[in-house]
């Protein structure tokens, strides 16, 4: 079953095309890792999955619906990037972030039922010890495991991360990545994260894509990785 589905986007910032004509298909239950240089588009193009931003042109569709109507439903979860920078003075505990989440649910639960869901998820990222600290007073990794919990409290089928392990060291990295794999394989949960660190994040990935403006590659992670050694300065300098 397709979980996303876009159709010929182009997308720029004033006169600056920045994706052109980008068209692929994502099947539920997949973890796709976005790959690609700076400034080629990419944290531009998960903003359009996640509804945030309009293409100029092209068709995305989220689980066979228009992408605003998914995000209502709270289908999509958006973790965006260099969130620990701007956390530092903010002054919520941990329990109050992952709660925020609850807003993007159709329907609010109960008292009960949030504390319930809240303490699930702050579980399923390992953080529940963390509850009663504020989100400024944690390292980089901690936080992005908050912000990953912050997203699940909306039940979404679908998670869009931009770049989740940037600023963090290889320890903390890899406990993210074995994270997003585990809720990806135990809850289904279809994962599109954008990545620099394309050798160890790609072994998570099952998909792979790299845009650098337009879809220079996406296909199963064996070929990627097969391919990205001769194939890598193509599409990185073109
Ligand atoms: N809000 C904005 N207004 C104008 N231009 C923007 C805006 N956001 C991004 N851009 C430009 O669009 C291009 C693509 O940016 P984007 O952030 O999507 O790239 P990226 O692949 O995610 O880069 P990086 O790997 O460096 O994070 C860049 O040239 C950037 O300067």
């Amino acid at each position: 079953m397709t979980e996303i589905l876009l159709n010929n986007i182009t997308f720029g910032y004033n006169l600056d095309i920045v994706l052109r004509n980008i068209s692929l298909i994502v099947d539920k239950g997949e973890f796709l890792v976005v790959v690609g240089p700076n400034g080629a588009g990419k944290s531009t193009l998960i903003k359009i999955m996640a509804g945030l931003i309009e293409p100029v042109s092209g068709q995305v569709l989220i689980g066979n619906q228009k992408v605003h109507m998914a995000a209502k439903q709270g289908i999509i979860g958006y973790v965006p990037q260099y969130y620990a920078q701007n956390t530092a003075a903010f002054p919520a505990t941990v329990e109050e972030i992952v709660a925020m989440g609850l807003a993007n649910r159709p329907k609010l639960p109960s008292d009960k039922g949030a504390r319930h869901i809240v303490k699930h998820m702050l579980e399923l990222v390992d953080a529940e010890k963390l509850r009663h600290r504020r989100i400024g007073e944690l390292s980089g990794g901690q936080q992005q495991r908050v912000m990953v919990a912050r997203a699940l409290a909306a039940n979404p089928s679908l998670l869009l991360l931009d770049e989740p392990t940037s600023g963090i060291d290889y320890a903390a990295s890899e406990r993210i990545y074995k994270l997003l794999s585990q809720l990806n394989k135990t809850l289904g949960i279809t994962i599109v994260m954008i990545s620099h660190d394309i050798e160890t994040a790609t072994q998570y990935a099952t998909k792979v894509a790299c845009i650098n403006r337009s879809l220079c590659f996406y296909g199963d992670n064996e070929q990627f990785r097969s391919s990205h050694a001769t194939m890598r300065h193509l599409w990185y300098f073109s």
